[in-house]
């Protein structure tokens, strides 16, 4: 089975790591600069439980080097798909799958969902429907990524919590391609439950980033913090059940409550968020796929968003004023 990993920053070089310590995989990454070069000096490093194991893994600086992939992961950050989509695309024939492992709502939402917005592409995340076009929402296999993991230093990824990749069809289909990726990451160490409707889980994560992410970039608050502050918590509580209400009419399934899920998050502690990182880096910020996207949702579907739209004009000025939004 040949997998290339594109992308293999934070996520996804702790799964290019687990998949090649495994060894029953032909993998491959794609990655670029310092990074690259460190992995292909000495190895893809990977901490993890408080122990550094090394990775011998292919690196390639382009995607011609590898040739048509069985799997390609785009373990990228939502923003930069669309300008790799040149360097994606030799990896593709016929039968590749492609794997999405971003956080927020994915470009291929509407594929295979069925209902009057079948086929909707998300200008939010695809703007002029480029990466639906050119990529092809056949292809997609859904993921939602649970593991915490971080990049400390040039080839060397620490693994900080989790192992959980949820995967799905967008049609639901317990598929032959989902189920053998599946297998090879079980094989790997990892949780990989194949889930019939990835898209309810997807909403589930979704709930927690489309608010707590730009409450902790705005005020510069830990998870923990914001959930603790009954201001912040309950700005995000009303963040999440305008969410809610746009879900539901998607035909959404939330398991769980609201404050449940505000527990979650406030659970894993004194812990920055990922655009928080982002923002006190001078990284851009995935704003578009964690709030922007669902602001989207709720004028398809004709549900109102006051307090996301109110926090997604502060927070989108906040990273234009730092150079941190790509436009
Ligand atoms: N990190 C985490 O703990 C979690 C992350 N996620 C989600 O997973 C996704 C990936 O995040 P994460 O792993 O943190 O992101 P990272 O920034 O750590 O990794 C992305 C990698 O892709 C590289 N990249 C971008 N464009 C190209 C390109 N054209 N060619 C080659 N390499 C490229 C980046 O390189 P460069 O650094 O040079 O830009 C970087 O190494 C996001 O959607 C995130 O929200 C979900 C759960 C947890
Ligand atoms: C930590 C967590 C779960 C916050 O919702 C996250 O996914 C992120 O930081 O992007």
């Amino acid at each position: 089975m040949r997998i290339t990993i594109f992308g293999a920053g934070a996520i996804g070089g702790y799964l290019a790591a687990k998949l090649a310590m495994a060894g029953r995989v032909d993998l491959s990454i794609v990655a670029r600069g310092a990074h690259l070069e460190a992995i292909r000096t000495a190895g893809l490093r990977l901490i993890e439980d408080g122990h550094e194991s090394v990775a011998s893994v292919r690196a390639a600086a382009q995607a011609q080097e590898l040739g048509v992939q069985d799997y390609v992961v785009l373990a990228l950050k939502a923003h930069s798909l669309a300008p790799a989509l040149d360097q994606i695309t030799p990896l593709l024939g016929e039968g590749t799958a492609v794997v999405t492992m971003q956080n927020g709502v994915p470009w291929w939402y509407f594929h295979k969902m069925g209902g009057s917005l079948e086929g909707t592409r998300l200008q939010a995340v695809d703007p002029g429907g480029v990466i639906w076009d050119r990529l092809g929402p056949d292809r997609v296999i859904g993921s939602v990524v649970y593991p915490a993991a971080e990049v400390d230093a040039p080839g060397l990824v620490r693994h900080i919590e989790g192992k959980r990749f949820s995967l799905g069809e967008p049609s639901g289909e317990k598929s032959e391609r989902v189920t053998r990726l599946a297998e090879e990451m079980v094989a790997a160490g990892l949780q990989v439950p194949v889930r019939d409707d990835i898209r309810s889980e997807i909403w589930v994560k979704l709930w927690g980033n489309l608010s707590f992410n730009p409450i902790s970039a705005l005020t510069g608050s830990t998870l923990a913090a914001i959930a603790a502050d009954e201001a912040t918590r309950t700005l995000a509580r009303i963040m999440m059940l305008e969410a809610q209400a746009i879900g539901e009419r998607l035909g959404v399934r939330f398991p769980i409550s609201v404050d449940r899920r505000i527990k979650g998050a406030g659970d894993v502690g004194e812990h920055k968020t990922s655009m928080l990182q982002d923002l006190e880096r001078g990284r851009p910020m995935e704003i578009d796929a964690l709030v922007t996207a669902v602001q989207e949702l709720g004028r398809l579907t004709g549900q109102p968003t006051p307090t996301i739209d109110s926090v997604l004009a502060l927070v989108r000025r906040l990273a234009i004023e730092r150079g941190c939004y790509l436009i």
